[in-house]
């Protein structure tokens, strides 16, 4: 039976943008659809990823010049800078990003639906318009590629002026004096650091009893440290129990109790909060039902391997799925996805893929941790290298870091990567790619690296790392003929 399209896409951000252009590729007749009015390429391009990650590198660029040539008359930076400019600054890279995603498009003869797509069947879309019309399409192959959206809070209110979330934020007309930011995700550390960063004086207000659990402890320490020294206050374990605003003394207050010990009601006062508490799959109005399309005790939807739903012809990619919830996975999940579908042999995700922190200072890791190694009874040895003691780090103002290599001591097998400072989720991927070849710490000694370059601190680590086995009784002889135990 001849249908419409080979394939319909409901989603544009990553992991649909990625598999559109897969199977685009490959010959096939695709359709995207969109329910964003303007803008195509999702939470990626216009509220989530790119957004933050503009302001980031304009806050950056901020505090480098502010750290390296004085606060000019000791003025803050948010009475130097506007945070007008930071906003067009972010929306000049918003609109080149979507103008990028939709020439791709074009170009690659895809398809454009706008309106919010459900299924209608194992093989039909409906698309609702936004004039209130709606259009059917039917497929071969469906991809679920929907996102998520904020899970809201429970006991008060984002309003938008006073209480800001993640999209309201970017529209934020002026720098804060004070920001209280409600979470402790990935995307708390970073907004706090970003706005620490403009000289806004930050709280953060977890309900955890501890956040980015999965960071080295050493790496951890540092980003305390670093926390600490740029003034933002975290309190952990609390309960926000309201959030006002006192006009009497033009303030926002919030209100929290500590989970344990002291539990007095607590009361910071702040200009703006920021909640930022979790997300959740974007399913609602879908149909999954009418197909019989399965999803997991928080409702995302189940996928095997391939990224087939339980309904054959059916696939589902992106935060839609769950874990790990990042575009950079999501990528890879949408292109997969569309090979999987056509038979054309396709990798999996590796299982060791890098997470990028773009707080201030920026953190990245793969692989194993120290502690890790422990619990699994792993005879690892580390290797670090300071920043400090990377020429490039001290020319470029960049002094604050660590770069961690983790490495079976009998091998010298590279089995994590863990790094706090400047560029430090790019460069990860060359940790990355001597894992990913089963490689070990001799290539940062055997191989030749420009000069000067934040890379060196590869090296620095190494010899640190296998100067440790040496120590420890190995000859240097052995590690440096590749006589070391497999
Ligand atoms: C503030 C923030 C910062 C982030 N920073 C990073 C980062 O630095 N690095 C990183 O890797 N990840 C980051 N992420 C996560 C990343 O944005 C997401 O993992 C990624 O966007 C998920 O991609 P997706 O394709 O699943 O969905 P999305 O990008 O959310 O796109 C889904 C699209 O589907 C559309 N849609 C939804 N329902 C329908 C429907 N029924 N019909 C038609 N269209 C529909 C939506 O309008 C949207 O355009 C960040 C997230 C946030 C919130
Ligand atoms: N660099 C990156 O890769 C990057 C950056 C930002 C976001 N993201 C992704 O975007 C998604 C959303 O990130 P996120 O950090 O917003 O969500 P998250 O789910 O990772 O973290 C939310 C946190 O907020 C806490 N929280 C929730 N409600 C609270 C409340 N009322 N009071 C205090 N704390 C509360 C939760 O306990 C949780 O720890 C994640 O998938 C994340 O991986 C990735």
């Amino acid at each position: 039976m001849s249908r419409d399209y080979d394939i319909i896409i409901i989603g544009t951000g990553p992991a649909g943008f990625s598999s559109a252009m897969q199977s685009s590729k490959f010959g096939k007749e695709v359709l995207v659809v969109e329910s964003h009015k303007k803008y195509l390429g999702g939470t990626w391009i216009n509220t989530g990823t790119v957004p933050s990650k503009a302001l980031r590198e304009a806050a950056k660029n901020i505090l480098d010049f502010n750290e390296q040539f004085g606060d000019h008359e000791h003025k803050k930076p948010y009475e130097r800078f506007q945070m007008d400019d930071l906003l067009q600054y972010k929306q000049e890279i918003l609109e080149k990003e979507n103008q990028k995603v939709k020439n791709d498009l074009i170009k690659n003869k895809v398809d454009v639906a706008r309106g919010f797509g459900r299924l209608k069947g194992k093989h039909t879309v409906e698309v609702e318009t936004h004039i209130g019309s709606t259009e059917t399409y039917t497929a071969d192959y469906i991809l679920v590629s929907t996102g998520s959206s904020p899970i809201p809070p429970t006991n008060f209110e984002v309003d938008n002026d006073k209480v800001l979330d993640y999209k309201s934020i970017l529209e934020i007309t002026h720098i804060p004096r004070r920001l209280v930011v409600i979470g402790s995700g990935v995307n708390a550390i970073e907004y706090a650091t970003i706005f620490a960063a403009l000289g806004t004086r930050v709280t953060l207000l977890s309900d955890k009893k501890d956040y980015l659990t999965f960071l080295d402890h050493e790496i951890k320490e540092h980003l305390q440290n670093s926390l600490r020294k740029k003034g933002i206050t975290i309190k952990k374990n609390v309960r926000v129990e309201d959030v006002s605003f006192s006009a009497l003394r033009n303030f926002t207050e919030v209100k929290f109790r500590s989970k344990s010990e002291d539990k007095r009601l607590q009361v910071v006062e702040t200009e703006h909060v920021l909640f930022l508490g979790g997300r959740k799959p974007n399913i609602d109005g879908l149909n999954l039902d009418t197909v019989g399309i399965k999803t997991d005790d928080r409702n995302f939807i189940e996928t095997d391997d391939s990224f087939k739903t339980n309904v054959d012809n059916i696939y589902a990619a992106g935060d839609v799925i769950g874990f790990p919830r990042l575009a950079s996975a999501s990528f890879s999940q949408g292109r997969l996805a569309a090979c999987n579908m056509f038979g054309i042999p396709a990798l999996e995700v590796p299982d060791q893929i890098p997470y990028g922190i773009y707080a201030i200072p920026e953190i990245s890791n793969i692989g194993i941790t120290e502690q890790d190694a422990e619990e699994m009874g792993l005879d690892v040895t580390v290797g670090r290298a300071y920043f400090k003691n990377i020429a490039k780090g001290n020319m470029s103002n960049n002094s604050e870091g660590l770069l961690k290599l983790v490495f079976s001591t009998n091998s010298l097998k590279l089995l994590g990567v863990h790094i706090l400072g400047a560029d430090a989720a790019n460069l990860i991927h060359l940790g990355q790619s001597v894992m990913s070849y089963g490689g070990d710490v001799r290539y940062f000694i055997n191989h030749v690296m420009n000069y000067p370059t934040m890379s060196e601190a590869y090296r620095i680590a190494a010899f640190n790392g296998v100067n440790r086995v040496h120590k420890a009784g190995v000859k240097y002889k052995n590690i440096l003929e590749d006589k070391s135990e497999e």
